[in-house]
C-alpha cells in the first residue's frame, strides 16, 4: 500500500486583526460567494467591499480575542484524526487546506506532492454540501489538478458531504442532550437549529442541495436525539441586499419569544468548529436579541471541535473512502446533480440582459453610489446592508 494522506478542507479565518481585510478580499473575490454578471468586476468589487466592511468585521473579531480560532481548531482536529487512524493501524498524513486564508489549499497540495502521497482522501469539514463552501473548494482543486501533472498520479477520493454519518449525528445529539439536561426542566427546552444561510437564488436558480441537506440533517439529529422537545430551523449570517434562505434567525427568535418560549437552546448546524458566527453572532448578537424579546434562558450548544465521537466519525469516513472506489471532482458534481459548478458557469442574474444594458447599469450604480456617499456620508453598500 502507498502513502496515505487526508486533506481537510475548510474556510479559513483571519489569525489577527490586520488579516481581516485581505481575508475578506479573498472571500469576495470568489465567484461562488458573490456572483456578478461580469468577471472583470469581481476583483474591484471585492476590494471595495472588503475595504469598506473590514472595520465592522474587525470589531467583531476583536470581541472574540482578535482573530479567528479556526486554524488552531482545525489543526487540532487533524492531529486527533491522525491519532485515531493510527490506533486502527492506518498511518496517514493529515493536511489542512483553507479556502481563503493560511494554510491555503495550494500550500497543502504542494506539501502533498512533496511528501509523495499516493492515495488522498479529500474530506471537507462541512457536513452539508453548498456551492459556496465545499463546491468552491472542489472547483479550486479541480483547477489545481489540471495544472499539475504530478497530481495526476495521486489516487484521490472526494467525500461530497457526510451529514448522515451515524457518529456525527450521535456526537451532535450528545452535545444537545447535555445542554438540555442543564435546564431546570429539560423537556421545556426549545431546540433552535441555526444554519449558516446562503442566498435563496443558490438553491432556487443554481440548484444548490444545501437547504435540502440542512433540513434532512436536522431531522436526523432529532431522530438520533429521540426526545420530544419542540424544534425550529432558521438561517443566520445574511450578508448583502438579496434575499437569503428563510426564516432568518433573528426573526425566528423574536417570534418564538412572542409565543412565550423562554428556554432556548441554540444549535449551530453548518459548521463543526467554533468560529466568529458562533462566538460573536450567536453568543453576543442573537443572545441580545433574545433577551430583549423576553427570553430569559438562552443557551448555546458548543461546536463539535475535537469531540471524540466526532473524531471517530471522521476516521470512519476516511476508512470508508479508502475502501470504496475513488470519486473524482467531476463525479461529485454528478452526484450533486442539480449543481452547475463544472464548468464554472455563471448563472444569469434575474432576467436575462445583454452586456450593454449591464454596463449601463453598473455605470449608473457607480454614479448613484457616489451621489449617496456625498449626500449622506454613507456608501450605497452601507445603505443596502452589505457593509
Ligand atoms: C457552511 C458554512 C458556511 C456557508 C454556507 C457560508 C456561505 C457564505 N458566507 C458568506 C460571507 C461571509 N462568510 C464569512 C465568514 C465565515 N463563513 C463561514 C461559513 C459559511 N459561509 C465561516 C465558518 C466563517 C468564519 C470564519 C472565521 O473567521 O471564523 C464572512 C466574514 C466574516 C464577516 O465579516 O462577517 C463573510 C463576509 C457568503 C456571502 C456566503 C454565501 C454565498
Ligand atoms: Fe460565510
Ligand atoms: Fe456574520
Amino acid at each position: 500500500m502507498g502513502r496515505v494522506g487526508v486533506l481537510l478542507l475548510n474556510l479559513g479565518g483571519p489569525d489577527k486583526l490586520e488579516d481581516v481585510q485581505p481575508f475578506l478580499y479573498n472571500l469576495f473575490s470568489d465567484p461562488e460567494i458573490i456572483r456578478l454578471p461580469f468577471s472583470w468586476l469581481q476583483k474591484p468589487l471585492a476590494w471595495f467591499i472588503s475595504t469598506r466592511r473590514s472595520k465592522t468585521s474587525q470589531e467583531n473579531y476583536r470581541k472574540i480575542g482578535g482573530g479567528s480560532p479556526l486554524r488552531q481548531i482545525t489543526e487540532a482536529q487533524g492531529e486527533a484524526l491522525r491519532e485515531q487512524l493510527a490506533q486502527i493501524g492506518e498511518e496517514a498524513n493529515i493536511y489542512v487546506g483553507m479556502r481563503y486564508w493560511h494554510p491555503y489549499t495550494e500550500e497543502a497540495i504542494a506539501q502533498i506532492v512533496n511528501d509523495g502521497i499516493d492515495e488522498l482522501v479529500i474530506l471537507p469539514l462541512y457536513p452539508q454540501f453548498s456551492i459556496s463552501t465545499s463546491g468552491s473548494s472542489y472547483r479550486l482543486l479541480e483547477k489545481i489538478w489540471q495544472e499539475n501533472s504530478k497530481l495526476q498520479q495521486v489516487k484521490y477520493s472526494v467525500i461530497a458531504s457526510w451529514y448522515k454519518q451515524p457518529g456525527y449525528l450521535q456526537a451532535m445529539a450528545e452535545l444537545i442532550a447535555q445542554e438540555l439536561d442543564q435546564l431546570e426542566n429539560p423537556d421545556e427546552g426549545h431546540i433552535f437549529f441555526s444554519a449558516h444561510g446562503v442566498p435563496k437564488s443558490y438553491v432556487e436558480e443554481a440548484g444548490d442541495p444545501y437547504q435540502q441537506e440542512i433540513e434532512e440533517c436536522t431531522y436526523l439529529i432529532m431522530q438520533t436525539l429521540n426526545r420530544s422537545n419542540p424544534h425550529t430551523l432558521a438561517y443566520q449570517s445574511r450578508v448583502g441586499p438579496v434575499e437569503w434562505l428563510q426564516p432568518y434567525t433573528e426573526e425566528a427568535i423574536e417570534e418564538l419569544a412572542q409565543e412565550g418560549v423562554n428556554n432556548l437552546v441554540v444549535v449551530p448546524i453548518s459548521f463543526v468548529s467554533e468560529h466568529i458566527e458562533t462566538l460573536e453572532e450567536i453568543d453576543i448578537e442573537y443572545r441580545e436579541i433574545a433577551e430583549e424579546a423576553g427570553i430569559t434562558n438562552f443557551r448555546r450548544v458548543p461546536a463539535l471541535n475535537v469531540h471524540p465521537v466526532f473524531i471517530q466519525a471522521l476516521a470512519d469516513l476516511t476508512v470508508d473512502a479508502l475502501k470504496s472506489p475513488s470519486i473524482s471532482f467531476a463525479q461529485v458534481n454528478q452526484m450533486k446533480k442539480k449543481v452547475k459548478i463544472y464548468p464554472p458557469e455563471r448563472w444569469e442574474w434575474g432576467i436575462t440582459t445583454s452586456a450593454e444594458i449591464w454596463n449601463g447599469r453598473v455605470a449608473m450604480l457607480g454614479f448613484l453610489a457616489l451621489m449617496i456617499e456625498i449626500l449622506t456620508g454613507h456608501g450605497l453598500f452601507h445603505a443596502v446592508g452589505l457593509l
